[in-house]
């Protein structure tokens, strides 16, 4: 009692403003049609506000972090929001009392459009639907079993991908390796949850797939938090449309499915909807999220991999003779420095359930939390050359986050929200990894630029912006 009424008043260093407004004011600027006015008024009196309409949200993050440290308290859209790069915090807000912060941040009707809005896992509010969903579906059929089984349906998707090399050229011998990539993922997703073989699916389908999960994507980033009233009806009907191709996606995928009985994700889920413990609706949202998560996120993080290299022949030299030898530390390494210097998750977005009190200091329940992870990753207190792509910076950094210390490496987050494909995420791009360096050479294309100066796109999910052609040639 004493602890909370001296914790009351204390908040995390954060902008102060000489005039304040009370919080429904931002609502009644929200009404404002002229763009300009209520841009201007915005910026005056709700500026935090304003930046994340402005900025994507690990680049709005990243500004306050700059400019008041590893622990920020702001105000953004009416709500106490922490953002947070300190690796003590941020294990508390994951893990020690991650119960507490099982729930996303984000716009209702946003999520609404996007189908996730009460369901699936990823931006599930409804805490209850959520763990079952996560338990029944996920987490049981990500076990060991199909952990062994990745490894040769990653090799026999990669091979299939490769036969059909010519589909990814852009010209002789230049291909398209981000389409590439996550054409190899997508095949392997599909195998393993949507118990397609491989091969059922067409190269142009493939592609067609896999762009699909890409316009989603911009989807997502675009409806997740601001404002409805910010929203252009334009690009919300091109969204919407997106939104719509990958739902029809995925009633595709199921229909081509050849019924066998051995893949637990897609089997549970049709149990479930038959014994009425779901709805179609939760159920097609599964398999979304379980493509959406499965297929982009690893081919960005090998595609930045493969991009260093093109520009560190020793390393590749060094990574070809190790493979040769069954030896994977430079592999592994390399893999968990792609994901430190660029995660494809630059934030992780929490809310916290009750009221908290960390460090002397309260957290309101309803509190957003922003957990800054390309901010830590980068910090040089933590890593050797914080700033720069080097495999020393991970060599003594566990990706199992067993050390109970601060865990300043947190690529998958961790705790009872982390991810749930990150055991499968480092089978798949050893193995898919492994065969394109035994087997190819990459250099990087005229015009596509380093791992340095390539622009990437931070958003909720980041993403190169420029092209990734590269030179491909048979070893
Ligand atoms: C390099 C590969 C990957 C990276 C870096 C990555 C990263 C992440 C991160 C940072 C989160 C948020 C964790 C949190 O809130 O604490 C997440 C969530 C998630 N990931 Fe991954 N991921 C990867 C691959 C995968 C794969 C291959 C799958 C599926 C097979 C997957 C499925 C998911 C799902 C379903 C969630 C949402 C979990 C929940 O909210 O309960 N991920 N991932």
């Amino acid at each position: 009692m004493l602890l909370r009424y001296s914790t009351r008043k204390k908040i995390f260093p954060g902008p102060k403003h000489l005039i304040s407004l009370p919080n429904y004011f931002f609502n009644i600027i929200l009404t404002i049609s002229n763009k300009k006015i209520r841009n201007i008024l915005l910026n005056l009196f709700f500026p935090e506000s304003f930046q994340y309409i402005k900025l994507t949200v690990p680049v709005a993050s990243q500004y306050y972090t700059s400019k008041y440290g590893d622990i920020v308290q702001i105000n953004l859209f009416n709500q106490p929001t922490i953002i947070i790069s300190n690796p003590d915090f941020a294990d508390y807000i994951l893990r020690r009392n991650g119960k507490n912060y099982t729930l996303r941040f984000g716009n209702s009707l946003g999520l609404e459009y996007l189908g996730m809005k009460n369901k699936g896992i990823i931006w599930n509010r409804n805490i209850q639907r959520w763990k079952y969903q996560r338990l029944n579906f996920f987490q049981k059929a990500l076990n060991n079993k199909l952990l062994d089984d990745a490894k040769y349906v990653s090799n026999d998707a990669t091979d299939y991908v490769l036969k059909h090399l010519d589909k990814y050229e852009i010209e002789t011998n230049i291909i398209d390796t981000m389409d590439l990539l996550r054409s190899i993922t997508f095949t392997i997703t599909c195998h393993l949850f949507l118990d397609l073989p491989i091969g059922i699916i067409s190269i142009e389908k493939t592609k067609y797939y896999v762009n699909s999960i890409v316009q989603y994507f911009k989807a997502w980033e675009y409806f997740l938090l601001k404002p409805t009233q910010i929203y252009d009806e334009k690009q919300t009907n091109k969204h919407q449309k997106s939104i719509k191709q990958l739902n029809n996606v995925v009633n595709e995928l199921i229909s081509k499915r050849v019924m066998n009985n051995n893949c637990l994700f897609i089997n549970s889920l049709l149990n479930a909807l038959n014994n009425q413990q779901i709805t179609k609706e939760e159920m097609n949202q599964c398999i979304l999220e379980m493509l959406i998560a499965g297929t982009d996120t690893s081919s960005v993080t090998m595609f930045y991999f493969l991009l260093a290299l093109c520009d560190r022949k020793e390393l590749e030299e060094q990574l070809l003779k190790e493979l040769k030898e069954n030896s994977y530390q430079i592999l592994i390494n390399g893999l968990k420095e792609s994901m430190r210097f660029k995660p494809v998750g630059p934030v992780i977005m929490r809310c916290a359930i009750n009221d908290d009190i960390y460090n002397n200091t309260h957290i309101k329940n309803g509190t957003n939390i922003i957990i800054n992870l390309v901010d830590m990753h980068r910090r040089n207190e933590y890593f050797v050359q914080g700033n720069q792509f080097n495999l020393i910076n991970v060599e003594d950094k566990d990706l199992s986050n067993t050390n109970n210390e601060k865990n300043v490496f947190l690529p998958f987050g961790i705790g009872p929200k982390e991810c749930v494909g990150r055991w499968l995420a480092k089978v798949e791009m050893e193995i898919i990894i492994e065969q394109l360096i035994l087997n190819y050479s990459f250099k990087r294309a005229n015009g596509t630029k380093t791992l340095e100066e390539l622009q990437t796109r931070w958003d909720i999910a980041q993403q190169p912006t420029d092209p990734g052609y590269m030179l491909i040639q048979k070893r």
